[in-house]
C-alpha cells in the first residue's frame, strides 16, 4: 500500500470513530428512542465499513502495483539500470507481481508457478540463501525473503564473466620429462637415436603450439611449461591425451618411452607453483610415470593416465647411489630398527631379514619390529621357527619394546610400505627422527614424514628384489644363511605370483643372487603350500566367479564367513591364470565390519586406479582395498561402479 492510501484509510477510520462517539453522546444527553436507534445504526454501519476498509487494504497489499507507484519513477529507472528485479509470490508459490525489469526484458510470468518457470529456485525454499539462475541468457543472483514472499534478483552476468576470465588466466607451471629417454638413446644406433630425439621433441613442441603453451627445454629429456587455467582445463577435458599421443609415436619408433608431467596450480606465487609442479613430478615418477600429476594448494592431488605398467630401467646407477648413501647412513647410526607393514607377509618379512643382514655387516645392533598378532599365517610359522636360531636371539622385538629403546641416534628402516597407516606401528615413526624408506609400491598421498632417504621403485617386483640388489654395492661382505635366502626368495614368489607378473631382468638377477646364497627353491614352494581345507575354501570362492565386462571376473566369499586377506589374494591369483582374463576382483569379509577386495590384473588393466577409487591402492597389477561395512553385496555394487568408472574414463581417453 502506498503512504497516501494508508493516510486516507486512517483518516476514514478516525471519521467513522468520531461519528460513532457523537451518536453515542447524542443518545446519552437526549436519551430518546430515536437517538438510540440512530446510535445503533451508526455503530453497525461503522463496524461493517471498518471491516470493509481493512479487507480492502489487505487486498491492496497483495495485489499488483508497479514499483513506480510504490516508489517514484527515478527509483524504477534506477532498479532497471542496476539490473535489479523483484518478484512477489503468494503462499502457493504463484507469481503475483514482477517489477519493471521484467517488462523491460519482455518476460511476462505473472500468474505462473514460480518453480515451473525456474525449477532451480527450489533450493531457495530449502537451505540455500542465494542461487544463480539463467534468465534470457543472463545470469541473475536471486535472494528469497521468505517472510515477505519476495525474490530479489541482481544481474551478475558481467561480474561472472570477469571472474571467469580472471580464473581462466591464472598461471600453471608444469615439468614435463620423457621417461626412459636416455636408456632408449643409449641402446639405439645413430639414425634411430636421431629420430628419437627429433620425434620426442616435435611431439611436445606441437602440443605446446596447439595449446598456447610456453615451453622451454631445460635438459635433454625435460621441459618446463607455462600455461593458463583455460589450457589446463582443456587438458583435463581431453584426459591429457598428449600422454597417449607421445606413447604411440614412441611405439612407432620401436621405443618404450612415455611422459611424466607434474603440474602446479592454484597459487598466485610463481615460486610456489614451481615447487608444486616439481613435487607433482616426483609423485608421477614414483607412481611409475606415463601420467600427469596435478598439485594445487587447495584441492586434492589429481592423477591422469598411468595406463602402462612401470618398466624396468636398465641402468643400475640409481641402485648404486642409493646403496652407497644407505651404507653411509647405517654407519653413522648407533643402532637400527627395521619395520615392515601390518599383516607382514613374506616380502615384508623377507625384506626385513635382508636389511638385517646388511646392517649386521656394518656391525650395528639391529632389531626387527614384529607383531605376532598381525603376521600372515605362513610367514608367522617361518618367523616363529627363525626365533630359535642363535643369530636371532633378541632380534625380534614388539612395537612396545621398540618404543622403550634409547632412540637418540637410532635409524629406522621402513620396508615394503611407505604409508604410516600401513606400518606395523605408526607411533615409532613419530619417535625416531632418522628414517629410510625402501619400497616398491606406487606412491600414494600419505607418506612417512621427512625420511633421510627414500628408495621407491614401483618397477621392482618386490622389496626383497630392491634390497638384494643393494647387496652388490656394499663394501662389507653380507652373510646370509640358506634359510634367510629361502625366506627372501619366498617373498619374491609371492609378489610376482610365482614369477608370472611384474618380472624384469633385474628380478631374475636378484633371484639368481639368492640362489647363489643357497636359497632352497623347493622349500620356498613348501612354505606356501596350502592344506586341504584351505584349498577347498579357496575353490569355494573361485567357483562364484562371474564375468563383468570383457576379460573381467568378480568372485566373492560367503556373506557371513570371515576370510584372511591372503586367502582372497590367493583366489585372485588362481583366477588370473584363466586364459582371456585381464583382471579379477575377489570380495570377502575380513572382519566383523570390514570387507576387503583383492585385485589382480595382467598388463591391460590398472587395478591400482580402480582400488584407489574405493580408498585402497597397491600396484598396477596387484592392488586391494578395505571397506568399512558388513554387506558383501553392497561392496560388490561399489566395486562394479568403480570398474565402470575406470572403463568409461579409459574409453574417453
Ligand atoms: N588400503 C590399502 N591402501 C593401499 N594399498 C593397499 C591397501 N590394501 C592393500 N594394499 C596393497 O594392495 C596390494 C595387494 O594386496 P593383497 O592383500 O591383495 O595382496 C597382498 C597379500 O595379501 C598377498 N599375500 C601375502 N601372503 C600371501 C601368500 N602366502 N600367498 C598369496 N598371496 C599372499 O600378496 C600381496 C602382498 O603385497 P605386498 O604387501 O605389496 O608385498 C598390496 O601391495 C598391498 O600392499
Ligand atoms: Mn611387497
Amino acid at each position: 500500500m502506498t503512504v497516501k492510501m494508508t493516510r486516507l484509510r486512517n483518516g476514514i477510520v478516525i471519521v467513522l470513530l468520531i461519528e460513532f462517539v457523537l451518536a453515542l453522546l447524542g443518545y446519552i444527553f437526549i436519551s430518546s428512542k430515536t437517538s438510540l436507534v440512530l446510535a445503533t445504526y451508526i455503530f453497525i454501519k461503522n463496524i461493517i465499513m471498518l471491516a470493509l476498509i481493512f479487507y480492502a487494504s489487505s487486498l491492496i497489499n497483495e495485489n499488483n502495483i508497479s514499483v513506480s507507484e510504490v516508489l517514484n519513477d527515478e527509483a524504477k529507472n534506477a532498479f532497471i539500470f542496476g539490473g535489479l528485479g523483484l518478484i512477489k509470490y503468494d503462499k502457493n508459490r504463484n507469481i503475483s507481481w514482477t517489477s519493471d525489469l521484467f517488462t523491460e526484458m519482455k518476460i511476462n510470468i505473472v500468474g505462473k508457478k514460480l518453480l515451473e518457470w525456474q525449477p532451480l529456485l527450489a533450493s531457495l525454499f530449502e537451505d540455500d540463501d542465494i542461487k544463480v539462475v539463467d534468465i534470457n541468457s543472463r545470469k541473475f543472483e536471486v535472494y528469497n525473503s521468505k517472510e515477505s514472499r519476495m525474490l530479489y534478483l541482481k544481474d551478475v552476468s558481467d561480474y561472472i564473466e570477469i571472474s571467469k576470465e580472471f580464473e581462466d588466466q591464472q598461471i600453471c607451471v608444469a615439468y614435463i620429462t620423457v621417461d626412459n629417454y636416455d636408456e632408449s638413446i643409449e641402446q639405439a644406433d645413430e639414425q634411430t637415436a636421431a629420430s628419437i630425439q627429433s620425434t620426442s621433441r616435435q611431439v611436445i613442441l606441437d602440443w605446446a603450439k596447439d595449446n598456447g603453451v610456453v615451453l622451454k627445454r631445460y635438459k635433454s629429456d625435460g621441459y618446463i611449461a607455462v600455461f593458463n587455467e583455460r589450457t589446463y582445463r582443456k587438458q583435463v577435458e581431453d584426459k591429457f591425451k598428449i600422454l597417449d599421443i607421445f606413447k604411440e609415436q614412441a611405439e612407432q619408433l620401436g621405443q618404450v618411452m612415455t611422459l611424466s608431467i607434474g603440474i602446479g596450480r592454484g597459487s598466485n606465487i610463481l615460486r610456489e607453483l614451481d615447487e608444486l609442479a616439481f613435487s607433482a613430478l616426483s609423485l608421477a615418477y614414483s607412481r611409475g610415470g606415463d601420467q600427469a600429476t596435478v598439485k594445487s594448494n587447495d584441492e586434492p592431488i589429481r592423477y591422469f593416465g598411468g595406463n602402462s605398467e612401470s618398466y624396468e630401467k636398465s641402468n643400475m646407477i640409481r641402485a648404486r647411489v642409493i646403496a652407497q648413501t644407505l651404507a653411509g647412513i647405517i654407519k653413522k647410526s648407533d643402532n637400527v630398527l627395521i619395520m615392515g607393514h601390518k599383516q607382514s607377509d613374506f616380502d615384508s618379512f623377507g625384506a626385513s631379514i635382508a636389511m638385517y643382514a646388511m646392517c649386521k655387516a656394518y656391525g650395528k645392533k639391529t632389531y626387527i619390529i614384529i607383531d605376532y598378532d598381525s603376521l600372515e599365517e605362513k610367514t608367522k610359522t617361518v618367523a616363529t621357527n627363525l626365533c630359535d636360531d642363535e643369530r636371532y636371539r633378541g632380534v625380534f622385538i614388539s612395537p612396545l619394546r621398540a618404543q622403550e629403546l634409547n632412540m637418540s641416534n637410532t635409524l629406522l628402516v621402513i620396508v615394503d610400505n611407505h604409508k604410516p597407516s600401513l606400518a606395523i606401528d605408526s607411533n615409532i615413526l613419530d619417535i625416531v627422527s632418522n628414517k629410510v624408506v625402501i619400497d616398491h609400491h606406487r606412491r600414494g598421498e600419505e607418506f612417512v614424514e621427512l625420511p633421510l632417504l627414500t628408495y621407491l621403485e614401483p618397477a621392482a617386483s618386490s622389496t626383497v628384489e630392491l634390497i638384494v640388489e643393494l647387496f652388490e654395492y656394499q663394501k662389507e661382505e653380507i652373510c646370509v644363511t640358506e634359510r634367510e635366502a629361502t625366506i627372501m626368495y619366498t617373498g619374491m614368489l609371492i609378489d610376482t605370483n610365482y614369477f608370472r607378473t611384474r618380472v624384469g631382468t633385474r628380478t631374475f638377477q636378484a633371484a639368481a643372487k639368492l640362489k647363489e646364497l643357497q636359497a632352497n627353491v623347493g622349500e620356498a614352494y613348501k612354505y606356501l603350500e596350502d592344506d586341504y581345507d584351505t584349498t577347498l575354501t579357496k575353490l569355494s570362492i573361485t567357483q562364484t566367479a562371474y564375468r563383468y565386462g570383457e576379460g573381467i571376473l568378480i568372485a566373492f566369499g560367503k556373506l557371513d564367513k570371515i576370510y584372511s586377506r591372503t586367502l582372497l589374494a590367493k583366489a585372485g591369483n588362481e583366477l588370473l591364470g584363466i586364459s582371456g582374463v585381464k583382471a579379477v576382483f575377489i570380495v570377502g569379509k575380513t572382519g566383523k565390519e570390514e570387507i576387503s577386495i583383492s585385485a589382480r590384473s595382467t598388463r591391460d588393466i590398472n587395478v591400482q586406479l580402480i582400488m584407489e577409487k574405493l580408498g585402497g591402492g597397491g600396484h598396477f597389477s596387484m592392488a586391494a582395498c578395505q571397506l568399512e561395512m558388513e554387506d558383501v553385496t553392497r561392496a560388490i555394487n561399489l566395486l562394479e561402479e568403480a570398474v565402470n568408472m575406470y572403463l568409461d574414463e579409459r574409453k574417453s581417453e
